[in-house]
């Protein structure tokens, strides 16, 4: 059967707590606010320049979110960026190349424990989307309650993986399907396309378009409306609709690892990502 909820997050909790003290890092990569709203704080993610998803900032982001899960004078979460130029740029390009099979290992297993941490909160997450978020990226909005996306064309957002070389797993592909359907995924994760806002609101990967300058006070009224309903009617729902899904990866988690391991290891995989991060750092503004 499935490992006891309680006893896995204890155990993950353990860990990451373990790899904190290793990075002993005085960046601080993740900073949480309590907003003007009673019961809801702001997680600002703040991993410069691109929120890209480094071993270090995966931890110190599954420590703050377990904090607030845990802290019951929160009911809702605010996520958005601290950095100006992306939401998030998704996976670090750095975790996954030219590193050895132990810490690709470890690496997808801090990943796959932020999904689970963000998938099945019991709290409203609502994503304030304010800059270009790819990929990985994606990973928070998806795993949302719901998703308020900034009105600038920089602000390109949808799982490109397949430009890179690679095939996203099918935990991000299973809530893209569940958010906006089959068909419309199908596309999106073929052709790794990255919607601007008016067409990321038209498939509907999400809920509300804004000013820039409104992202945050959007968030912020969308949360009031959520959080009207009570907690443990709204909670058994949420549990009820997402459990299948994440039961999915729940029980194959160990088996995904190893396709990750042995897929991100092979030499033609890690070359078309070593081009991809050169190109990134030759088409600079
Ligand atoms: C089975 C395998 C499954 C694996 C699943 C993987 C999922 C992923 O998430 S793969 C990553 C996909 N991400 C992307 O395609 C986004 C790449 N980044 C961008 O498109 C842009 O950086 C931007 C739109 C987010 C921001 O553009 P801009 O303002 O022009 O900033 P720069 O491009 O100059 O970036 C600044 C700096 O950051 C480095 N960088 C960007 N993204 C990543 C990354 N994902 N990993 C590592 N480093 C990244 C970029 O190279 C620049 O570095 P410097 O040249 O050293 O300043």
């Amino acid at each position: 059967g499935l490992p006891d909820a309680a006893f896995w997050w204890k155990e993950r909790a353990t860990c990451c707590k373990v790899r904190a003290r290793r990075f002993g890092s005085q960046r601080q990569l993740v900073v949480v606010e309590p907003s003007s709203t009673a019961g809801v704080a702001v997680l600002k993610l703040k991993n410069l320049p691109v929120n890209s998803f480094s071993l270090e900032f995966l931890t110190e982001l599954i420590i703050n979110l377990e904090k607030l899960e845990n802290d019951k004078t929160f009911r809702g979460i605010i996520i958005t960026s601290d950095c100006p130029k992306a939401f998030s740029a998704g996976v670090d390009l750095r975790e996954i190349c030219g590193k050895n099979p132990a810490h690709y290992t470890e690496y997808w297993k801090v990943l796959q424990d932020l999904w689970l941490r963000l998938y099945l909160s019991n709290l409203v997450l609502i994503s304030a989307i304010n800059g270009p978020c790819a990929a990985g990226g994606c990973l928070i909005p998806l795993t949302s309650d719901y998703r308020i996306l900034a009105d600038n064309p920089k602000c390109l957002i949808g799982l490109n993986e397949t430009r890179l070389g690679i095939s996203a797993p099918f935990w991000f592909k299973d809530p893209l399907v569940n958010i906006i359907g089959h068909r419309a995924s199908e596309h999106a994760l073929q052709l790794g396309l990255l919607f601007p806002p008016a067409e990321a609101l038209q498939v509907g990967i999400v809920d509300k378009v804004v000013p820039k300058d409104q992202v945050q006070s959007t968030a912020l009224s969308v949360m009031t409306q959520w959080l009207a309903i009570p907690d443990h009617a709204r909670q058994l729902t949420k549990n009820m609709i997402r459990k299948p899904t994440a039961d999915l990866l729940v029980k194959h988690r160990d088996t995904d690892i190893q396709n990750f391991v042995s897929f991100i290891s092979r030499d033609s995989i890690q070359k078309s990502l070593q081009m991809y991060l050169a190109k990134l750092k030759q088409n600079k503004d």
